[in-house]
């Protein structure tokens, strides 16, 4: 069973280019739910340029469904994360410069570090644990030394991919989403997917349990109205779920 977990991130963008206090990402949650998202997805960054801390606890306190805390793995955030306790902590690298989330982790890079610092943290708080990676087989079988019940696979580079290399990047996927699988490890998926990409996606990848949505869907829903986004994707996933 795939599950839409809505990120509303973006709502908070809105909201923070004129400091009105409107759009609210919770009163934004709250619709999400009752049109059938399974949960709600946030990115509280370092220099709280979308969601506020408020806002992260806001959303602790009115969602029902599932909460993923997406966050980079900084003292100050594993602090916060400790705290609040979300259903699943995703670490995602996170550069102050970028616009948006450039990739998956660099698992190689990241190894040691999390081994030793940063999963004894979350795991004695007792927050489950979710690496956003590259759709990579080495990488999932990185994710399984280091024990993680979960991974997000990036989607980023097949949104973006021309039509020539989709199929390309959909192997990847499939490719990284069967490995993972095998290792026993939850596959999760995100960045980059909407309306206009998401069915080849779900044709091809297999195994998927939560797939999170955010900038594309508020960009439909400031058109066509939020229930009508979020309940018409939901329907376009279920039809996967059949
Ligand atoms: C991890 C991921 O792909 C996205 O959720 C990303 O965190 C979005 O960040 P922004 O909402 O700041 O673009
Ligand atoms: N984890 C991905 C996410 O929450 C939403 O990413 P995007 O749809 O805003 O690119």
């Amino acid at each position: 069973m795939i599950k839409l977990l809505v990120n509303v991130d973006h709502v908070a963008t809105l909201r923070n280019a004129r400091s009105e206090g409107y759009p609210d990402p919770v009163e934004a949650a709250r619709i999400c739910e009752a049109n059938g998202a399974a949960g709600i997805v946030f990115h509280l960054r370092e220099d709280r340029r979308h969601i506020k801390d408020d806002d992260a606890w806001g959303l602790h306190k009115a969602v029902q469904g599932l909460l993923d805390f997406e966050m980079g793995a900084t003292d100050e955030m594993l602090g916060i994360c400790c705290r609040m306790k979300p259903h699943l902590c995703t670490l995602v690298p996170e550069k102050r410069e970028e616009i948006t989330t450039e990739g998956g982790l660099n698992m190689p890079l990241i190894m040691e570090d999390y081994r030793t610092r940063v999963l004894p943290k979350l795991a004695e708080a007792g927050v489950p644990v979710s690496l956003f990676v590259e759709p990579s087989v080495r990488d999932m079988e990185l994710c399984a030394e280091l024990g993680v019940p979960v991974v997000e696979l990036h989607t980023g580079t097949y949104a973006n991919a021309s039509e020539a290399d989709r199929p390309r990047e959909l192997r990847r996927l499939r490719e990284a989403a069967e490995r993972a699988h095998s290792l026993g490890i939850q596959v999760n998926a995100g960045h980059g997917l909407g309306f206009s990409n998401i069915r080849p996606f779900l044709e091809e990848v297999p195994h998927l349990a939560e797939i999170s949505i955010g900038h594309a869907l508020m960009a439909d829903a400031l058109m066509r109205g939020l229930p009508t986004s979020v309940s018409e994707m939901v329907a376009l996933i279920n039809e996967y779920n059949a």
